[in-house]
């Protein structure tokens, strides 16, 4: 398995976002995160990227506790792409995707010929091999978001988290988007995991959801989450409410 949680808990001085969670995410398999809004998807995400510490137990990476990771070693193993809007003025978006070379080039960061190919594979990947030249502070959040997701399959790792890649992206971009990293997974084998709001794109295209019931989480196959009645729990509200037949929100 590529990401093991084994009894977390997480929190924020006396809050407490999830407590006790255990789950696993394999590779080959597509994941997405869901929950309403504050209830600790990018908290989950950032702790798994190692980059926030649980309060309680363990997170492994791949059977190796993410904890002992060195730096080089957790860049390797793991990718993340945050909601931050990154925009690197003077650098072309092909320098920004090459940054995500950089755990395995040269120790004068020297690009090989084989990096190249694969930052320009990533772009291409993303729909962005026309922009390699532009800089991005002449493109649009979609664009940028593209380009930093480019980025991260340029890194290669085997676990990739996003951090909600389709916030940014027009309708036909979120399926688009969602479709290339259901089929990463599945052809490169890689665990990828990802923060939406779009629980269509939850429910007909990833293998799996993960969604978090504070301050539990529940982690099923798609199929069974849309039958589990937890959605209808906790995303009906008084104006609309989920359809498990149809997999969609419709108003009451
Ligand atoms: N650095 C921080 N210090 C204290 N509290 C924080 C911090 N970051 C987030 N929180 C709180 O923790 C809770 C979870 O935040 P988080 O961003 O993980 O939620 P989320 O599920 O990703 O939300 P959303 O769907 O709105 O993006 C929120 O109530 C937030 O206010």
């Amino acid at each position: 398995m590529s990401i093991r949680l084994d009894h977390i808990a997480l929190s924020y001085g006396s809050r407490t976002l999830l407590d006790n969670v255990s789950a696993t995410f394999e590779q080959g398999q597509l994941t997405a995160l869901i929950g309403r809004n504050g209830t600790g998807k990018s908290t989950l995400l950032r702790a798994m990227a190692g980059l926030g510490a649980a309060s309680a137990g363990n997170i492994e990476l791949c059977g190796r506790p993410l904890a002992t990771l060195t730096p080089h070693e957790r860049a390797t193993t793991v990718g993340f792409v945050t909601t931050d809007r990154v925009r690197i003025a003077n650098l072309a978006c092909e320098d920004v995707v090459a940054l995500g070379r950089a755990p395995y080039t040269n120790w004068i960061g020297r690009m090989q010929e084989a990096d190249r190919a694969i930052v320009e594979r990533s772009l291409e990947l993303v729909g962005m091999s026309g922009f390699a030249r532009k800089t991005m502070d002449r493109m649009s959040d979609g664009e940028c978001q593209r380009v930093m997701i480019a980025r991260v399959l340029a890194q290669d790792t085997p676990v990739i988290l996003l951090d909600e890649p389709t916030a940014f992206l027009d309708l036909p971009n979120r399926y688009t988007l969602a479709t290339l990293l259901r089929r990463l997974a599945r052809e490169e084998r890689k665990c990828i995991l990802f923060s939406t709001h779009d629980l269509d794109i939850a429910l007909s295209l990833c293998d799996s959801v993960a969604l978090i019931d504070t301050p539990s989480l529940h982690h099923l196959p798609a199929d069974a989450m849309a039958r589990s009645g937890l959605i209808e729990r906790l995303f009906s509200g008084e104006n609309a409410c989920f359809d498990p037949e149809t997999r969609t929100i419709r108003l009451r």
